[in-house]
């Protein structure tokens, strides 16, 4: 579903991706973890076709990204910190306009709308203003225009991030919700334990390189640790880790 061969990617001098590596399947919560810099925001952004890789190959759900942008993004749904919403439309205005980009009827906007209200427990966010919105209400707009046209990838950056715990719930149930057979979602955040609740297989970026890819379960079995942050500081800073 999800395929990644030696990524790099430089700004100017700097090296923010050394050669990533990784693949994610359908029907997985890929957590994709490290700490601010690491250069997880680069690495979708590259996988979504916002940013071209200067080396390596990606494909996603079948397509390559620099052969078929395209199909590419036809095939994701992204949700990151930068997305606007027009402060004049409510949420449902917001949506069905999307549809119409993505070339739903108004019949299948408003089927897909009312799922999406039941999922994410949309409310009566669908018919305020985006302008009023809470950041709680807002994100959830937000999550339902990324998946409106159904796509069978989903990455998330940081899409808990500035959340309260109830939209932080309703987040997680969502990405809960949406593991299924042939789907891919890719959650990429540094809050450790939102991984730990939701992803099946984790990769640590640190300094643009892989530090690890696995089951949880395993990363934790290999480094002798109980926690995915003790684990991250294990294998990045074995001297630190040894110290405590
Ligand atoms: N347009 C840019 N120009 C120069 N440097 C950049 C640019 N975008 C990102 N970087 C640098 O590349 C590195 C990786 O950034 P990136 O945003 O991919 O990391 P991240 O893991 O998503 O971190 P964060 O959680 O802080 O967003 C950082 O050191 C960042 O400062």
């Amino acid at each position: 579903m999800l395929n990644i061969q030696t990524v790099t990617k430089s700004y100017g001098t700097f090296k923010a991706l050394r050669g990533v590596s990784l693949q994610a399947q359908g029907g997985e919560v890929f957590g994709l973890l490290g700490p601010n810099g690491a250069g997880k925001t680069t690495l979708l952004r590259i996988l979504a076709t916002l940013l071209r890789p200067d080396g390596g190959a990606v494909t996603l759900a079948g397509h390559d990204i620099q052969a078929d942008p395209e199909a590419v993004r036809r095939s994701v749904g992204v949700v990151n910190g930068g997305m606007g919403l027009p402060a004049r439309l409510t949420g449902r205005e917001v949506l069905r306009s999307f549809a119409v980009l993505y070339g739903l009827s108004r019949a299948q906007a408003d089927a897909r709308i009312a799922e999406l209200d039941d999922r994410l427990e949309l409310g009566r966010t669908l018919d305020t203003r985006a302008g009023d919105y809470s950041t709680g209400m807002k994100q959830k707009v937000v999550i339902a225009r990324a998946v409106l046209h159904d796509p069978p990838v989903l990455v998330l950056d940081e899409a808990a991030s500035g959340l309260d715990i109830f939209a932080r719930r309703t987040l997680l149930d969502f990405v809960q919700a949406t593991r299924a057979p042939g789907r891919l979602t890719v959650y990429s955040t540094h809050v450790m334990s939102e991984v730990e609740e939701v992803c099946d297989r984790v990769a640590i970026l640190h300094e643009g390189a892989l530090v690890t890819v696995g089951r949880q379960a395993d990363i934790l079995a290999a480094t002798g640790e109980r926690s995915l942050e003790r684990a991250f500081f294990a294998l990045v800073r074995p001297e630190v880790s040894r110290a405590r």
